[in-house]
């Protein structure tokens, strides 16, 4: 069958009549990013924020116009809200006329002047979690780490920004939908002690995730600015996996303080994991360290200890790469039924040796990041007397 084409999805798109302005949503610009494979169709629609929920209908008028096209399986559309601040250099220049974020009040993420960064005031330390390949466990990772710095007393958030494949819904076991207090930020949802917010939350677990990068930039952004977060100690950000303009956008654009990179000890893992640091250094963003998962193979049955992946690996490619080694989690079933059963092993076995390793690669995250903070304090003046 052949695809349908963007400018087809755009025809449809102008029967689409907003009944306040009486214009189509091509004609008033809205229509950002249209993204199509195999019969699935996605659209991103610009809208003012300050007629946000109002919206709902005119979004839902688009999916039903879209999804009566012939060949199209699903439609998914998605509002945006326009951001005030300049574009990352390179980008296309904003629509004229669009409304602006600036001045929005309970503290939303801002982006900082000329630079186009995101911020999240309250928030002192913003984190990626980080894999150069897909399936090296990044999410896992990235839950039990949040868990962890939990459990040693740190105030944390975990965003989920895999949008490719959300899945702190079913990690979290979080089955509502998070909650608005005053139709323009949303609550995040409370787990085991963390704030989390997903895509997955808000998208339904069916719905095909087709997004292209700009789609992933302006999600991600929409799920930093318009969450009220609240004051947070750290914010763990669960990437989307690999190394590619998408993830290059986020990294250049979220103000993080550090990145941890996630790969298992193979060879071919390594090389991806190396590809992610570069991606990192490339923007100017620390990485805080390597952690190798599924470094060794656990018996559930005798827990004897086989190194099967030729473990160390990533050891010592963070030594070869002048960044920190963070430790090894090993290949062990309770780690993914815990996950899989929506209560990860450092809370649903907090007593356990595997949920000792993560709290350990948390504390060194969290020393390294108290450090960085110190560091960039202005140096104690000497007074002699
Ligand atoms: N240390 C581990 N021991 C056992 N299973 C693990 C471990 N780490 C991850 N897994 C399992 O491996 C699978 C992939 O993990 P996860 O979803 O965290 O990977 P990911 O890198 O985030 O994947 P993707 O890139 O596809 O989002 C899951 O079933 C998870 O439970």
């Amino acid at each position: 069958m052949a695809e349908i084409t963007e400018s087809a999805i755009r025809s449809v798109l102008e029967t689409v009549i907003d009944p306040v302005t009486a214009k189509s949503v091509v004609a008033l610009g809205m229509v950002g990013g249209v993204a199509t494979r195999g019969g699935h169709v996605a659209v991103t629609l610009d809208v003012d924020p300050a007629r946000g929920p109002s919206l709902e209908p005119l979004r839902q008028a688009c999916e039903q116009a879209v999804r009566a096209m012939p060949g199209v399986l699903s439609a998914t559309v998605v509002m945006t809200a326009e951001r005030a601040a300049a574009p990352p250099p390179g980008a296309p220049p904003a629509r004229p006329g669009g409304p602006a974020r600036a001045g929005h009040s309970h503290g939303p993420a801002h982006a900082a002047p000329g630079g186009g960064r995101i911020e999240v005031p309250g928030v002192k330390h913003i984190i990626a979690v980080a894999s150069g390949k897909g399936g090296v466990g990044k999410s896992t990772t990235a839950v039990n780490l949040a868990l962890g710095l939990a459990a040693i007393g740190v105030r944390t958030g975990l965003l989920d920004a895999d949008i490719y494949g959300p899945s702190m819904p079913r990690m979290l076991s979080v089955h509502e939908k998070p909650e608005s207090t005053d139709s323009k930020q949303l609550k995040p949802i409370e787990r085991y002690g963390l704030r989390t917010m997903s895509i997955g939350y808000i998208v339904n677990e069916d719905t095909p995730m087709i997004w292209r990068g700009p789609m992933v930039s302006s999600a991600l952004e929409q799920m930093l600015r318009d969450v009220q977060w609240g004051d947070l100690d750290v914010m763990v950000v669960d990437m989307p996996p690999g190394t590619g303009d998408a993830q290059l956008t986020l990294a250049q654009r979220v103000a993080l303080s550090g990145a941890v990179i996630v790969s298992t000890p193979q060879d071919i893992a390594l090389v991806d994991a190396r590809k992610g640091l570069n991606m990192f250094r490339k923007v100017a963003v620390p990485v805080l360290g390597i952690i190798e998962n599924m470094s060794y193979f656990l018996c559930p049955k005798c827990g004897e200890r086989s190194e099967i992946f030729g473990h160390g690996g990533a050891h010592e490619e963070a030594d070869k790469l002048g960044v920190p080694f963070l430790g090894e989690i090993p290949l062990h079933l309770d780690i993914r039924t815990t996950s899989d059963e929506g209560h990860p092993i450092v809370v649903a076995r907090p007593d356990s040796p595997h949920a000792k390793v993560y709290k350990d690669i948390a504390q060194r995250v969290w020393q390294q990041l108290a450090e960085k903070a110190a560091g960039a304090r202005p140096a104690p003046r000497i007074v002699v007397r």
